[in-house]
């Protein structure tokens, strides 16, 4: 069996974070690990209260991990502060880690902050060039490339500034437009569009984590990047199209649609 790790924070919700990425990675049929890098209390509505590990213990997590189920890839997301991010980029360099995706989490739909600036900036120097994908959405990628975003040519720009400057793959992630959700792929000077039909669903919570951790599953079943990518968001749009409805804000995916033999593209 195949087998993924995600570095992540828990959504107590269930709906982001360590709990979709585990639901993800378990219906694409990959045994799932997690490294914990903070609780949240959060639900459908936002972020109440969020509760970091100390270093120490994301640090024994991770050893704890890698010295017995070695992950053939592996998700970061949500990863608030810097002495976390200092941890991770070690233990990655130690175990000499693969097929890593990096999912830089700064801000949930529902406006809470999950991440503070010196963490961005470590983000950006320790992290990012271990990165095999980087999956920023459109407010992410703005506050990483330092250009604001309104046109598909300035998700191309944006997309350049971050591969060129991190040395690695990167896809802009669309579902922040208005009208459309294509993801624009850049790697090696080059782009590409992955299309999307925009489906008309208020309950998007965890769309990034949902997608980021699809393309990880695909990654650790050996799948080359941009076919990882297709194939994860034909899962991720699926899981909109289930039209889940739960809770009084936006609610979570339904992860198991692809269980239930119905929605197929
Ligand atoms: N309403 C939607 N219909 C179809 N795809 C969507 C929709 N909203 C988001 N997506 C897709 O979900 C994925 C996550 O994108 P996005 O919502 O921008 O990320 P994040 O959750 O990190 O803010 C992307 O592939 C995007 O195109
Ligand atoms: C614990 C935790 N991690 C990440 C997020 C953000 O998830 P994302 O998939 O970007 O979805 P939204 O929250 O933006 O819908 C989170 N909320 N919690």
């Amino acid at each position: 069996m195949k087998t993924a790790l995600t570095i992540a924070g828990s959504d107590s919700s269930g709906g982001a974070g360590i709990q979709a990425d585990i639901k993800t990675m378990t219906v694409h049929g990959v045994y799932a690990m997690s490294a914990i890098t903070a609780l949240t209390a959060q639900n459908t509505m936002g972020v109440q209260k969020v509760m970091e590990v100390t270093p120490e213990f994301l640090s024994q997590q991770l050893e704890s991990v890698f010295t017995d189920i070695y992950p053939d890839a592996i998700k970061i997301g949500m990863v608030s502060s810097s002495a976390l991010i200092e941890v991770i980029a070690e233990k990655l360099t130690f175990y000499d880690a693969k097929n890593i995706v990096v999912d830089p989490v700064m801000v949930a739909t529902s406006g809470s902050k999950l991440i503070n600036d010196k963490a961005i900036e470590y983000l950006k120097n320790k992290l990012f060039a271990k990165a095999t994908l980087l999956t920023p959405n459109i407010p992410e990628a703005e506050i990483l490339s330092g250009r604001t975003i309104k046109t598909s040519e300035d998700m191309i720009a944006a997309a350049r500034i971050m591969s060129e400057e991190y040395g690695t793959a990167v896809l802009c992630k669309g579902g922040h437009a208005l009208n459309e959700a294509n993801d624009l792929f850049y790697y090696n000077h080059q782009y590409k569009w992955f299309i999307g039909e925009r489906i008309e669903n208020s309950n998007t919570h965890g769309t990034g984590c949902t997608l980021s951790s699809a393309i990880t599953s695909y990654l650790a079943q050996g799948k080359d990047l941009e076919n990882a990518i297709w194939l994860a968001k034909n899962y991720l749009s699926g899981a909109l199209r289930a039209m889940l409805n739960l809770g009084k804000g936006s609610g979570p995916l339904k992860h198991t649609w692809n269980l239930e033999g119905g929605y197929e593209e």
